[in-house]
């Protein structure tokens, strides 16, 4: 099979590249890697992605790390297969570039705090660490409203379309959703709508299903 994910499901960077070949509707091997016994660090791994993180990702002789940049990969290189998931326009582009950069310096640095918080310590057994939690659900609070405004204009970040702005929050959506942090999307009609539209989506539960086995 040509194309392959290196790395554990349970990733948030690893799932929002499967959600996109899901999204895509194309073929991939997941290849497990052993992440608690720090295979991520040593060969053959390191020779995929040198700063020794998952996912890393070939399609044939192509070799890529960094999950943003494979899901861009993506969307461009299969743009005629499954859902689009980008505008063709230059303009509509700008806009969803602009909530991809919100998404990766704002909104993941504060979303993965809390889920390693409330959701990754709790399960290994570590003490979650409160003053943490209140600091971030306040800063996520700020932004959501932000998003409130945004999502108020249109349906998705990037206009009226699903597009991979939207995609790339999936993984944090679904992690905090299952948590207290649900409150403060509840608490925001249309970040609470769009949350649900996100998670609703075929290829998100295709993407969930195969997080289980
Ligand atoms: N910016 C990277 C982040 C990747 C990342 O943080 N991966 C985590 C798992 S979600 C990891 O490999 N952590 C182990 C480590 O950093 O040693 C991406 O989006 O691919």
């Amino acid at each position: 099979m040509a194309i392959k994910v290196h790395g554990p499901m349970m990733s948030p960077a690893v799932m929002r590249v499967v959600a996109t070949l899901k999204e895509k509707d194309l073929d991939f091997e997941l290849v497990p890697v052993n992440m608690q016994a720090g295979d991520h660090k040593k060969e053959p791994f390191i020779s995929l992605n040198p700063f020794g993180q998952v996912p890393a990702f070939e399609d044939g002789d192509l070799k890529l790390f960094e999950s943003r940049a494979i899901t861009q990969y993506i969307a461009h290189t299969y743009a005629d297969k499954g859902n689009q998931l980008l505008p063709n326009d230059p303009k509509k582009m700008a806009i969803m570039s602009v909530w991809m950069e919100v998404e990766a310096q704002k909104f993941d640095p504060i979303g993965s705090k809390l889920g390693f918080e409330i959701v990754i310590k709790p399960m290994l057994g570590m003490v979650t660490d409160d003053a943490v939690v209140a600091e971030n659900e306040e800063k996520l609070g700020k932004l959501l409203d932000v998003y409130e405004s945004r999502l108020k204009e249109s349906k998705y970040l990037g206009g009226e379309s699903f597009t991979l702005a939207d995609l790339h929050h999936a993984p944090s959506l679904h992690y905090l959703s299952g948590s207290k942090v649900k409150s403060l999307f509840d608490a925001r009609p249309h970040v609470s709508a769009w949350v649900a539209d996100i998670l609703a989506r075929p290829a998100w539960s295709k993407t969930i299903e195969l997080s289980k086995h």
